[in-house]
């Protein structure tokens, strides 16, 4: 691991009962930690294979990892204005299936807050793209840094992963804070009329979502 690294603590950890809206059902292991650099409450959801222990040993490769950034309208309320919400939902089915962790990360509207979000919303309903009206509030087009997630995968003994992700930026800063990520798998692309225009701006910025050809 990168030196670097300031140590996390596992707090305290839970076995927690999931049902969703649509009846499927598992199990996780919620861990929360001490010392992570943010100070913010963060979570790791461990599914399939890691519900069990810490630090097993897993024998049919890397455990697949989710970083997901918490969206309220989209995780909580199903918002249509972008595609968290079947995100979360399918990254616990396939991290249930193939063993891993879902970090629930607690960087809302790409860092700048769910308030902002809002904000960014307005200006977005008055012409501005997702990232522009980040700018126009002052903000960076996305804000977001991932050490907090590789002290959580550190702590978990999940130093080597296989990301489940559409967004590079994700899997250079986890591997430039130390971590080695063997893939990125890509998610499903949840297109619908609200969300055209926020999957077409990050269509477009191709370094950052590169296969999400179809979206116009
Ligand atoms: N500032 C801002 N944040 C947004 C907006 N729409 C969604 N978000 C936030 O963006 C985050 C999700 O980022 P996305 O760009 O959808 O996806 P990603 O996490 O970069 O990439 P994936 O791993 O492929 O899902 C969540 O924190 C949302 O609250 C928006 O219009 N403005
Ligand atoms: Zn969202």
């Amino acid at each position: 691991m990168d030196e670097g690294l300031p140590v996390a603590t596992v707090r305290t950890q839970v076995t927690v009962p999931l049902r969703f809206p649509d009846g499927y059902a598992t199990t996780a292991r919620v861990f929360s930690f001490d010392g992570l650099v943010d100070g913010r409450e963060h979570l790791a959801f461990g599914l399939g294979d890691w519900v069990g222990s810490l630090h097993r040993q897993h024998t049919d490769g890397p455990p697949l990892v989710r970083p997901h950034s918490e969206c309220l309208t989209g995780d909580v309320f199903g918002s249509q204005r972008c595609d968290c919400g079947p995100q979360l939902r399918e990254g616990v089915e396939r991290i249930a299936a193939a063993g891993g962790f879902l970090l629930y990360l607690r960087q809302e509207g790409r860092g700048i807050g769910l308030y902002a979000k809002l904000d960014a919303y307005a200006l977005q309903d008055a012409g501005l793209d997702t990232y522009e009206a980040n700018v126009a509030l002052g903000h960076g087009e996305d804000e977001r840094d991932y050490t907090a997630a590789a002290q959580m995968l550190a702590t978990l003994g999940a130093e080597r992963v296989a990301l489940l992700t559409n967004n590079p930026d994700k899997a250079e800063q986890l591997v430039q804070l130390g971590l080695t990520v063997t893939e990125c798998v890509p998610t499903g692309v949840y297109l619908s009329p609200a969300n055209a225009g926020y999957l077409a701006a990050k269509a477009s910025r191709a370094a950052r979502t590169p296969d999400l050809p179809f979206v116009r």
